[in-house]
């Protein structure tokens, strides 16, 4: 189950929108367990919190700083403070990691080692660094957007406060990730900034911070953070709730002074959108994730565009942009690799130019040669209509990125059957319909597509993410 349903679950399950911090802090640690040795008593105390709040929040948040802090013992006791968490409620751990060169090794310890749900991420090494997180498709990451630290303001306020940096963060981080497996961390005592956030990420769950530093006035915070269904938002325990021996009792009751305001919330800005459905399908497609993230990174574009075929489409689905974002093109390889895992081929071709870049990510996976009919011909050099090297009589499945009217598949596939070689298969990622498979079929090719375009537009339009207009601007072409 990935993480995000898995945090659904536990809300539900819970009834609660509240996380808590499982800090090993000994400047927090209450004089009840002073008279053990230090990390005895910092792991009663831990395992006290766990116990009294496991039926009343939906997740756990360790910060590895202070288990790092402990030396040795503090890491033996981050793992027993994880083995000691039910199994339903996900983790989430506060690293803020933001080495670009131990990414990929941290991500494999923290996901597959110590099997953490999530992790926070600070923003400032841009995509690179996060795509080694968001490879484990169950796993999610929370990108620190702000925080309430006073000396932080004369960044994130910068330039102006009419564009703070924070919400260019914001609008960033978005295109690393789907709604699914990116969130945003936000700490801030101040609704407003809260709201600003939300405005330009209505679709992300936010993980709010630092809200009762200044006595924090929860109405404000949810009215602010939470999404039109009315939730997208995790509350922390207050800190200093966490040493009082009545703990269950007061995160019980700090539980139901949240779920009465947002009933009351949700009651007040009643409209239709509140029961929109907004990521949860009853039919979810098995490439969800994909086709959002396809939107997400603006491969889905509307306006006026002219069509290879010369005709005028209200949009245009550029696949090229896909090479840029390492993790959904990763994805997106994946997602070839299923269905040319069942043909018969000795050779992949790619259809120049947008289909180059996934043809030889195909070839380096499968172990596969690949070859290239070229568009047009060079007038020098060794003027080859193939380049690469293959035997006449070789069978080759050609990859392409969409099908429009199939004659750019068809053009390739005729200059390799003029040099010898046998085409039964094309595979695209995208099928725009509209008879295109038929018209290959009637000229001997199967072809076979991950997605179609209405299978793209009616997941998009069930997550929120095109309006009535633009889906049946795809319908109506
Ligand atoms: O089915 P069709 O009507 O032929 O349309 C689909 C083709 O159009 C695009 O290529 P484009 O001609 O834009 O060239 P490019 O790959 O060089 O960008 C796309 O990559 C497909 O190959
Ligand atoms: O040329 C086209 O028709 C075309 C190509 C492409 O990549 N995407 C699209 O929507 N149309």
């Amino acid at each position: 189950m990935n993480f995000f349903d898995k945090l659904n679950r536990s809300i539900l399950q819970n009834q609660s929108l509240l996380f808590v911090g499982l800090d090993p802090n000994p400047e927090m640690m209450p004089v009840r367990y002073e008279s053990e040795e230090l990390i005895a008593g910092l792991e009663k105390w831990l395992q006290f919190i766990i116990a009294e709040t496991a039926d009343y929040v939906c997740a756990y948040k360790p910060t590895l700083g202070f288990y790092e802090a402990l030396g040795i013992p503090g890491l033996e006791l981050l793992y027993k403070t994880l083995a000691a968490i039910p199994a339903h409620i996900p983790v989430i751990l506060d690293a803020k990691h933001s080495d670009l060169n131990t990414s990929t090794i941290f991500a494999q310890t923290v996901f597959t080692e110590w099997q953490v749900d999530a992790i926070t991420l600070s923003p400032y090494t841009g995509q690179d660094h996060v795509a080694p997180f968001l490879v484990y498709p169950e796993k999610a990451v929370f990108i620190l957007c702000c925080t309430s630290n006073p000396g932080a303001e004369a960044l994130q306020q910068y330039p102006t406060n009419e564009s703070p940096l924070y919400l260019q963060v914001v609008k960033e981080s978005k295109t690393w990730g789907t709604p699914e497996q990116l969130g945003l961390e936000v700490g801030t005592t101040n609704a407003e900034v809260l709201a600003l956030i939300r405005a330009i990420a209505p679709e992300r769950i936010i993980m709010a911070r630092s809200i009762w530093a200044k006595g924090g006035n929860l109405r404000q915070i949810l009215e602010a953070g939470l999404n039109d269904n009315g939730d997208g938002l995790l509350i922390p325990v207050p800190q200093d709730m966490l040493g009082n021996t009545q703990l269950s009792e007061e995160v019980e009751s700090l539980r139901a002074e949240i779920n009465q305001l947002k009933t009351e919330i949700i009651h007040e800005n009643s409209t239709c959108s509140v029961w929109f459905p907004d990521v949860c399908f009853l039919n979810q497609h098995p490439y969800q994730d994909l086709i959002l993230q396809l939107y997400d990174i603006d491969c889905i574009m509307f306006g006026s565009f002219v069509q290879a075929s010369g005709a005028i489409f209200p949009y245009y689905i550029d696949l090229r942009k896909i090479i840029s974002n390492p993790q959904v093109f990763n994805q997106v390889l994946t997602a070839y690799e299923d269905i040319l895992k069942n043909l018969n081929f000795d050779r992949l071709a790619g259809i120049p130019y947008g289909s180059l870049p996934t043809a030889t990510g195909l070839a380096l996976r499968l172990h596969c040669p690949m070859i290239f009919p070229r568009k047009e011909v060079k007038a020098h050099g060794t003027r080859r209509v193939i380049e690469g090297n293959f035997h006449p009589g070789e069978t080759v499945v050609v990859v392409d990125d969409i099908l429009i009217s199939g004659k750019s598949v068809m053009e390739g596939a005729g200059k390799l059957e003029s040099a010898g070689l046998n085409v039964n298969d094309i595979v695209v990622l995208i099928d725009h319909e509209q008879g295109v498979k038929d018209r290959l079929q009637q000229n001997g090719y199967r072809s076979h597509s991950v997605l179609t375009i209405s299978e793209i537009t009616n997941t998009l339009y069930q997550a929120g993410r095109i309006n009535e207009e633009q889906f049946l601007a795809f319908a109506e072409s």
